[in-house]
């Protein structure tokens, strides 16, 4: 079995991840190049380091009972002794049926697939508990009080997360578990955040959690009335679990028919009758999976007003602070108020069952919950935003991250539900439509609602227009790129009953992604990668990291540097043997018919590897058309199989020609780079032929830094299942006709080159990982950086942006200097890049 791959243990000592998932510690001799990566990693997974480390950030009762290891065996087995579950408690007799290990101490849970009642138990997981790590054979959770609020929030009660727990773990469910999940779910759902007549109240069925807020230093000031008094209405019942806007659709029907089909009752196979018997397990089950429409019918609510300016320092003090985190849910089916719009999904229209899955989270119980769903790259988030757009069926506003983006969700409107095209209108810095009706749907960009600079009229009345009433639905897709600061500003300036973020990677390399939880709210859903490519929804892959050894020579140079980074990852990469496993992996997936992007961050490396294999490249300055050509030609030319891109090809790239994936260079440790990348090559138009993969390789020069760095880069996509095989020698490389720097002449010229070359040169290019492509976002940032770069989405590349790469100059004042300046530029840049476009042209014909 393929070793998967992370970095090392925290205890310093390296390790690999067996079939199952699990970190075991391997011999340094036998894996010695994982040492490089064994310093300290606060997202460390290894399971023996991890619980010793949250023992005091997650303690569910200081009284857990925590096993230590016993002398003589390894670090893992003591958690898995043969009576005993993780928290320590006796296992159930029949705990062969139950799938859930529980340990206590540090809230994690780790569920075995191959349990007959693990689709059940995941179901119940992803509902109450954060995936951490799902691979093939186990996958691990983490209770927390996120993860808590999120279950609270999609209408679980503490009575039904304890008893379903008790029901699927293997052992008794430990008191301090069931504390724990009584304190942290008690106040969860107590006060919601609700906005009436464009005003927003603090509601709360129990008026003593709302006077003991106006007794809070930071709430009391935020609050409008001059009176004392709570406002008092009856409250509203809840409805039963309809996505309206999908009920008309082929596709619910299919997808509940598939789910039925999914779910089977454990075998009862054993007769014990005791508490946990088999027959009453199955009666529990059944229960499980019962519609949650038992909800009680609340008889008055109460409620204070609050100045809609200081709506994040309440929800902030709220959730952060005090513990009480604010629900916000959108009763629009009651709503007189807004005007209804006339929009619902085609009727041909088949709702994927995960999609659906996704959407019940959010309309659950009748209302819109305002969350976050988490789906991989190419699996349908559009269509999940369009869902819930034709179920509001109020005015919506989608925000995008590139005007091309705008565009193609314009189009997806209109291909999948059956609203008038009138009734959809788009703002952008090239196009400011306006809605026609009372309702409608307004698509625009973070950075054109965002701007803070004084605007031409005509975008201020759109703005005015956008500010100035209230909006059924928000959805923010790609929510884990936007600034935290930005979503604040968003969020205080549109007034929206209910908002659904959009993301396929809910990780950050800068920790802001907490901040998310209270300015949009919990994580409602989160698909399982592994599972949808197994079921055909996103493509297969193979991934691999291939070892490339260094050149004596080119080492040599590479230790002389120590401490130069730039340099040594400059040698790194230009590494020769890398250069030729490259061109082998090329030559050997072009002839299988295979069409392959290779991404290099540094531009130097991706000229160089690009040029020396005669092969169409695109990176920021490339011009518009040239990206065109080169695109087009790559999709449509049979003579095109190859193109070398750099980090501006990572995201929003719709290529489903795409089937083979090269990465030289790469963005350091960032794991969410990983995951894009590989999100390119995901919806792979061939994914459903028969036994189709697609691959993504890794390269790396052998006992370099880049080692630590990719095993860090692959944590989360080892976290979803995917195993890294490392190739250390690929068969008959050594053998393949016109192979580059076989000669030592011809790598002593390739070193002179790399050492002739400034620092800046292992710079990887200095594209910012937005995709804001309106010119004013650049101005919204600041003026920091003397010359900003900046990135179009690579769908830019295909034609319709009218900007996919700007540079602003600190000082500019008005557009007109700016595209002065921007021309004077690229007047100087023509000269050479006429002569590059000529050379990509003739070599393309
Ligand atoms: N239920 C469905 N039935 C048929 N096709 C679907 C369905 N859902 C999504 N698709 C198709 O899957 C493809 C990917 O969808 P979409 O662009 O929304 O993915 P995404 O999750 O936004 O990906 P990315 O994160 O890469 O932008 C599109 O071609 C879309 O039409």
């Amino acid at each position: 079995m393929a070793p998967k791959r992370k970095a090392g243990a925290a205890s310093g000592r390296p390790s690999k991840r067996t079939a199952s998932g699990i970190s075991t510690p391997v011999s340094v001799s036998e894996d010695q190049d994982f040492s490089m990566g064994s310093e300290s990693d606060p997202e460390d997974h290894d399971v023996t380091s991890k619980y010793d480390k949250t023992v005091e950030k997650f303690s569910i009762a200081s009284s857990a009972k925590k096993q230590p290891p016993r002398e003589g065996h390894d670090a893992a087995s003591h958690l898995f002794t043969s009576l005993r579950d993780l928290s320590g408690e006796e296992l159930k007799p029949d705990h062969h049926l139950r799938p859930i290990w529980l340990n206590a101490t540090s809230g994690k849970v780790v569920l075995e697939t191959f349990s007959p009642s693990f689709k059940q138990a995941q179901t119940f997981l992803i509902n109450i508990a954060e995936p951490q790590s799902r691979t093939t054979h186990m996958h691990e959770y983490k209770i927390n009080s996120h993860s808590l609020f999120a279950a609270v929030s999609v209408g679980l009660t503490e009575q039904d997360i304890i008893r379903d727990l008790e029901l699927f773990s293997k052992s008794k469910l430990p008191e301090s578990i069931k504390d724990y999940i009584h304190r942290n779910t008690q106040s969860f759902g107590k006060v919601r955040l609700v906005l009436k007549h464009n005003r927003y109240y603090i509601e709360s069925s129990d008026p003593s959690v709302l006077q003991r807020l106006l007794k809070d230093p930071v709430i009391a000031p935020c609050r409008v009335e001059e009176t004392d008094e709570l406002r008092t209405d009856v409250a509203p019942k809840m409805g039963q679990l309809v996505i309206s806007g999908t009920k008309e659709a082929a596709g619910v029907r299919e997808a509940q028919a598939q789910v039925a089909r999914q779910v089977k009752r454990p075998e009862d196979d054993d007769e014990s009758d005791d508490e946990y018997g088999g027959r009453e397990l199955e009666q529990d089950m059944t229960d499980l999976l019962r519609d949650e429409d038992d909800d009680e019918e609340i008889d008055q609510v109460h409620s204070f007003e609050i100045d809609g300016t200081k709506i994040q320092q309440v929800q902030e003090r709220c959730n952060v602070e005090l513990g009480l985190p604010l629900t916000e849910e959108y009763d629009f089916r009651n709503d007189d108020m807004n005007a209804t719009l006339d929009i619902d999904l085609r009727p041909n229209v088949q709702i994927r069952y995960y999609q659906e899955h996704a959407l019940s989270k959010m309309f659950g119980n009748g209302r819109a919950r305002s969350g976050i769903i988490v789906l991989p790259c190419g699996a349908g988030k559009t269509l999940v935003g369009i869902t819930a757009a034709c179920t509001v069926k109020k005015s919506a506003i989608v925000l995008c991250t590139s005007a091309m983006s705008v565009v193609q969700w314009k189009e997806e409107f209109k291909k999948w539900s059956n609203i008038n095209p009138d009734d959809i209108a788009i703002f952008t810095s090239g196009e400011k439509e306006k809605l026609n009706h009372k309702a409608g749907i307004i698509i625009c960009t973070y950075s054109m609602v965002t701007q803070n600079t004084r605007r031409a009229h005509d975008s201020q009345l759109i703005m005015d227009f956008i500010t100035s009433r209230e909006w059924g639905l928000m959805v923010l897709d790609e929510v884990h790129v936007v600034p935290a600061e930005m979503f604040r500003r968003v969020t205080s300036k549109i007034k929206t009953h209910s908002k659904l973020g959009l993301t396929a990677t809910l990780l950050r390399e800068d920790d802001k992604i907490k901040d998310l939880n209270f300015l949009i709210g919990p994580k409602l859903y989160e698909a399982n990668w592994l599972q949808l490519s197994e079921e055909g929804h996103i493509a297969r892959v193979q991934c691999a990291e291939v070892w490339c050894p260094m050149t004596t020579e080119f080492y040599t140079e590479y230790m002389n540097a120590a401490g130069n980074v730039n340099k040594q990852f400059l040698l790194s990469t230009m590494n020769p043997r890398k250069f030729q496993a490259c061109q082998f992996l090329i030559n050997f997936h072009e002839k299988r018919g295979d069409k392959i992007i290779v991404f290099s961050d540094n531009v130097y490396a991706l000229k160089k590897y690009a040029e020396g294999m005669t092969k169409p490249y695109i990176y920021g300055d490339t011009s518009q058309r040239e990206r065109e050509l080169v695109l087009a030609n790559f999709q449509m030319n049979e003579a095109v199989s190859t193109v070398f891109l750099s980090e501006i090809g990572d995201t929003s790239l719709d290529l489903p020609e795409a089937t083979c994936l090269i990465q030289v260079s790469s963005h350091y440790g960032s794991r969410r780079q990983e995951a894009q990348r590989l999100g390119r090559i995901l919806r792979a138009k061939r994914r459903n032929d028969e036994g189709f993969n697609a691959f993504f390789y890794s390269l790396v020069s052998k006992d370099t830094n880049e080692m630590f760095y990719s095993a860090k880069r692959q944590a989360f996509l080892v976290d979803q299942g995917y195993a890294f095989k490392v190739i250390t020698h690929l068969n008959g490389i050594d053998k393949m006709p016109n192979l580059h720097f076989s000669t030592q002449q011809e790598r002593m010229s390739l070193l002179t080159d790399v050492l002739l070359q400034n620092e800046t040169a292992g710079d990887v290019e200095d594209i910012k990982d937005d995709l804001f492509s309106d010119r004013n976002v650049a101005r919204n940032r600041g003026r920091k950086a003397l010359v900003k770069r900046q990135a179009g989405t690579l769908s830019s590349l295909a034609g319709g942006e009218s900007m996919a790469y700007m540079e602003y100059a600190r000082g500019s004042k008005t557009n007109k200097e700016l595209a002065k300046q921007r021309n004077q530029f690229f007047r100087k840049e023509d000269r050479a890049k006429e002569r590059r476009k000529k050379a990509t042209a003739s070599m393309l014909d």
